[in-house]
C-alpha cells in the first residue's frame, strides 16, 4: 500500500506470507538490558554469547570408583588417596596405584581410566577387579573442554532462553545477558455486546473472552500486558482505549474490524492518529486483520512508532489471527531469530474437502500422527477452538485431498503456545 492511501474493501486482502512479513518488519525497537541470567526465562538474546571458561577445565571422572593406569590391568592395585567432587588429588598415579574417585572429581595426574566401584572389591587399601574393566573407548573420563572451550561462542542471537540456555550462560560464567527489555502490549476488547468479568449478562450480551485468550496466548513471553475495555461501539469510547494505552509498544484490539456500521476500529484508529498500514489478509479466519502504527512521542524509551494490530471479533478468528499475527509480532520485537511458526507434516484421518478463496486455518486433533478436523468450523465456536490442539493449514483453492494425505499443521501446545 503507498504511504496515505487508505485500504478499501476493493483494495484485494494480502496474501498471509506478505502481510505476516510486513507485520515482522514493523516490530518495535526495544532497548537491550542487561537482566540477571536466572532471570530472563522466556527472553530472546539480543547479543551472541561466548564462554568465559573452558567446562570441564580439567579431565573427570564421570562415574564413582578407582582412578588408575589402563596399563595396570587386570590388577591388584594399592589405594594411595582421595579424588571428590571439589576436592582433587595433589600427587601422581603410578603404576599399580589407585586413587579412590567419586563423579565429578578431577582424575589425578598419571590415570587414565576409572574401574567402577560395582566392578571393584576393596579390602583395606588394596582394591582388586571383581567384574568387567571399562572398555578403552569408555574409561568414564570426560576430557577438558568436553562441553565447551573459553570463546567459543554458546548461543546464537535470536535464541530463546529457555531452562537449558540458563544453566549453559550460568556455565559459561555469565552473571547477565543481553535481552529486549519486556514488551509492554495493551490489548482492548471491544463491542457494545460484551461484559466484563462478574457483572450480570442480558439474553443480548455476552462475556469478554478474547482479552483474557490473548493475553494467556502471549503469557510464554516477557511481556506486561494491560487489558483494557471491554468498550463500547463509539468511536469516542475507543479513542479513549487508544489513548490509555498510550504508553503500550504494542496494542492489540479484537472485534470492530470488519464492514459492518458498528465496526468502528477503523474510524477510530483514524481519529486516534493511527496511520492504516494494511486492511484484510485472505484468510479463514481472520480476513479483517488490521494494522496500523502512530509516533510515540513518549521519549527515547519509544523511539519507534507504536503498532496496533486490529483482530477480527470472533474467537476462533481472534485465536487464530493471535496466533498467525500477534505472536509472531510480540516474537519478533522481543528479538527471536524466528518469529513466525511453523507447520509440520501430518496424515487426514479423514477426506479433506475442497478449499475456497481464502487460505484457511481448520481447528483439529492432531494424534498419533493423524489429525482429525473438528465438526464445529463456525469462526464463533469457543468448544472447537478449546478441544483443538493443531490448526490444519488449507492452502486457497487446494483441490480436496483423501484421508491419509498428508497436510501441514500447525501445533498448539495447551496452555503455553508462545
Ligand atoms: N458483510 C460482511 N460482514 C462480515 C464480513 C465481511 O467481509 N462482510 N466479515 C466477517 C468476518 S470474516 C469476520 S471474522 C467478522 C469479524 O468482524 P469484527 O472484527 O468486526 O467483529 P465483531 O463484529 O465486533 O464481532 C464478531 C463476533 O465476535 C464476537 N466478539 C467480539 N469481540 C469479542 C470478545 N472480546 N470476546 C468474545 N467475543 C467477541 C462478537 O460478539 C461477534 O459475535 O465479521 C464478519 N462480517
Ligand atoms: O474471517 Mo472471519 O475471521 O471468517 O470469521
Amino acid at each position: 500500500m503507498n504511504a496515505g492511501a487508505e485500504p478499501s474493501v476493493r483494495t484485494p486482502p494480502l496474501p498471509l506470507r506478505t502481510a505476516q512479513e510486513r507485520l515482522v518488519s514493523l516490530a518495535p525497537d526495544l532497548a537491550i538490558e542487561h537482566r540477571a541470567v536466572a532471570d530472563c526465562n522466556g527472553f530472546y538474546l539480543a547479543h551472541p554469547i561466548t564462554a568465559h571458561r573452558t567446562q570441564p577445565d580439567a579431565p573427570l571422572s564421570a562415574m564413582d570408583g578407582y582412578a588408575m593406569r589402563a596399563a595396570d590391568l587386570p590388577g591388584p592395585w594399592q589405594v594411595i588417596g582421595e579424588s571428590a567432587a571439589g576436592h582433587p588429588f595433589g600427587g601422581t598415579v603410578a603404576a599399580g596405584q589407585a586413587v579412590r574417585i567419586s563423579t565429578g572429581a578431577v582424575l589425578p595426574d598419571g590415570a587414565d581410566m576409572v574401574l567402577l566401584q560395582e566392578d571393584a572389591a576393596r579390602a583395606g587399601d588394596r582394591v582388586t577387579l571383581t567384574g568387567t574393566p571399562p572398555s578403552p573407548t569408555g574409561r568414564h573420563i570426560r576430557p577438558a573442554g568436553m562441553d565447551f572451550v573459553a570463546d567459543a561462542q554458546l548461543l546464537a542471537p535470536g535464541t530463546r532462553i529457555g531452562p537449558a540456555q540458563i544453566a549453559l550462560a550460568m556455565a559459561g560464567g555469565h552473571q547477565h545477558l543481553p535481552v529486549r527489555r519486556p514488551l509492554r502490549l495493551a490489548i482492548i476488547d471491544s463491542g457494545d455486546e460484551l461484559v466484563g468479568p462478574g457483572k450480570p449478562l442480558a439474553a443480548h450480551q455476552i462475556p469478554a473472552s478474547n482479552g483474557p485468550m490473548l493475553a494467556a496466548m502471549a503469557a510464554g513471553l516477557p511481556v506486561q500486558v494491560t487489558r483494557i475495555g471491554p468498550v463500547a461501539d463509539r468511536i469516542d469510547d475507543i479513542v479513549a482505549a487508544l489513548e490509555q494505552a498510550g504508553g503500550a509498544d504494542i496494542i492489540v484490539t479484537s472485534g470492530g474490524a470488519s464492514v459492518g456500521d458498528h465496526d468502528l476500529v477503523r474510524p477510530a484508529l483514524a481519529a486516534a492518529g493511527v496511520t492504516l498500514d494494511f486492511w484484510r489478509v485472505a484468510i479463514k479466519p481472520g480476513k479483517p486483520l488490521l494494522v496500523g502504527r502512530r509516533d510515540h512521542g513518549a521519549g527515547p524509551e519509544f523511539a519507534s512508532p507504536q503498532i496496533v494490530l486490529g483482530l477480527p471479533g470472533n474467537p476462533a478468528s481472534a485465536f487464530v489471527t493471535g496466533f498467525l499475527f500477534m505472536l509472531p509480532l510480540l516474537r519478533a520485537t522481543l528479538g527471536a531469530a524466528e518469529a513466525l511458526p511453523r507447520t509440520i507434516p501430518a496424515r487426514l484421518a479423514a477426506d479433506l474437502p475442497a478449499g475456497g478463496s481464502r487460505a484457511e486455518f481448520l481447528r483439529a486433533r492432531f494424534e498419533g500422527g493423524a489429525v482429525t478436523l473438528d465438526p464445529l468450523q463456525d469462526s464463533g465456536a469457543i468448544t472447537a477452538l478449546a478441544r483443538s490442539n493443531a490448526l490444519v493449514v488449507r492452502e486457497a483453492r487446494a483441490p480436496a485431498l483423501p484421508a491419509g494425505s498428508e497436510v501441514p499443521v500447525y501445533l498448539l501446545e495447551t496452555g503455553r503456545i508462545a
